[in-house]
């Protein structure tokens, strides 16, 4: 099952409680402080894990603890920290404090960790305290309790293009016809009940990822249809393709249908009316589809790029995704959309730079990559086909150092962390 959103409880470990005991030995009858601190509560920490697609896992088990840190003993023995509960989510996936819907981290380097709830700190035994005025105090600290929170959990796919379009316009027919993407394609509305992504590739240089969601219908940000909480799958993307139908209908429909999908989108975020939106004007084939083009382009033509196409006969295709992979490269920034507010509360951790092993070629992340280079995704072919192209031109070395590493980092290779000397 497709499952983009969760709400979970997280709490870290106690800290264990620091010890009052005093020292023992045979000739010394009341010998000096020696209580042992307590050990740190075990902290949750949230990682991407590429290997990931959905949230499901966090519908089954809503609860999660750290353990407690163990307390310190006498003979100034310490207690044991605890471990970190690290908890795997998908690549994608916004970290939101349910009560303040702060967003705490948005996870979109594959191994980027956060840490959603500290472990307490362990409490100091009483050895600490001895002072030559209190040279045997009878006290110690308790350690501090672990962070708690709810925290809410959204997936936001990571894709260069979305599809967007009233139901039954031909998205999915489109993404087939340009992708190795094998979606559900049917004569009826919302035949797309959850995202699809597509890897279109051009040439040996080029390609990029689209993704394919169900359709709008008026109304959607009332909860008409679908509603709109699948538009989250595209929040990313740097470009909208406006599947408009021109088939089989009227001109005045043409142009409404355009107008319902954008008004759904400004509900949703006017953010999205900026993106560059490109109109795949599609079933040219059926009848109308001629002439209600002509239409569009007189009266949408100057403020959009217009696309006639016929997803189902693939005409068309091939001058749309040259448009679309020249907007890309125009576009100032790459790669992922990441979202973000405050992170001041907790503490993002930037994954290691990692080199990955696959057959004989190796792929580098880091977070101060190109960013089209950076996502390791092993899901996401085009993301790992850029990291091919990318390693084959600069050389491994230099891969790394763009990815950020400086000597004397710790990089892994595969399963194993080393050093990088030069
Ligand atoms: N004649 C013709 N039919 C098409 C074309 N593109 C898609 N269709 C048909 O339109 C119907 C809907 O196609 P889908 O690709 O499922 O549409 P969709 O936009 O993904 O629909 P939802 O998933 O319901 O939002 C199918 O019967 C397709 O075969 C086209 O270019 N010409
Ligand atoms: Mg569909």
């Amino acid at each position: 099952m497709f499952y983009d959103e969760a709400k979970i409880y997280v709490r870290g470990g106690d800290g264990g409680n620091g010890a009052v005991a005093f020292r023992r030995e045979k000739y010394v009858p009341r010998g000096g402080p020696s209580g042992g601190d307590g050990g740190r509560g075990g902290s949750v920490i949230l990682e991407a894990d590429p290997g990931l697609r959905t949230l499901v896992d966090f519908h089954y088990r809503t609860h999660y603890r750290a353990e407690r840190g163990e307390h310190g003993q006498g003979k100034n023995k310490h207690g044991r920290s605890a471990p970190d509960l690290v908890l795997r989510v998908p690549v994608g996936t916004v970290v939101r404090d349910a009560e303040t819907n702060k967003i705490l981290a948005d996870l979109v380097y594959p191994g980027q960790q956060v840490v959603v709830a500290a472990g307490g700190r362990g409490g100091r035994g009483n050895a600490r305290f001895a002072t030559p005025w209190n040279q045997a105090p009878t006290f110690a600290e308790k350690g501090e309790p672990g962070e708690e929170r709810w925290l809410l959990l959204e997936l936001k796919l990571l894709a260069d293009v979305g599809l967007i379009g009233l139901p039954n316009a031909g998205k999915s027919t489109l993404l087939s016809r340009i992708s190795a993407a094998r979606p559900k394609i049917a004569d009826y509305p919302f035949t797309t009940l959850t995202p699809n992504l597509g890897v279109v590739r051009l040439d040996e240089e080029h390609s990029f990822v689209v993704a394919d969601i169900p359709g709008l219908i008026e109304g959607a940000h009332r909860g008409a249809g679908l509603g709109l909480k699948f538009l989250r799958h595209i929040e990313r993307t740097r470009i909208l393709v406006h599947v408009l139908e021109v088939g089989l209908l009227t001109k005045e429909e043409v142009l409404r249908n355009f107008r319902i999908v954008n008004e759904e989108l400004s509900h949703y975020s006017p953010k999205l009316l900026e993106r560059p939106q490109v109109i795949a004007a599609n079933k040219i084939d059926l009848p109308g589809g001629q002439e209600n083009v002509e239409f569009i382009k007189a009266s949408l033509g100057s403020s959009y790029r217009i696309f006639p196409i016929s997803a189902l006969k693939g005409e068309g295709i091939e001058p749309l995704l040259w448009y679309l992979t020249e907007l890309l490269a125009s576009l100032p920034e790459t790669g992922p959309i990441i979202l973000k507010d405050e992170y001041e509360e907790t503490s993002v951790i930037k994954p290691p730079v990692t080199i990955l092993r696959q057959g004989d070629v190796f792929l580098v992340s880091g977070p101060e990559v190109e960013r089209r280079v950076a996502m390791t995704d092993f899901n996401n072919e085009a993301a790992v086909y850029r990291l091919q192209q990318a390693l084959k031109r600069l050389g491994v070395e230099e891969a790394l150092r763009r990815a950020g590493a400086r000597p004397g980092d710790t990089v892994r290779i595969g399963n194993q962390e080393f050093e990088w000397q030069e």
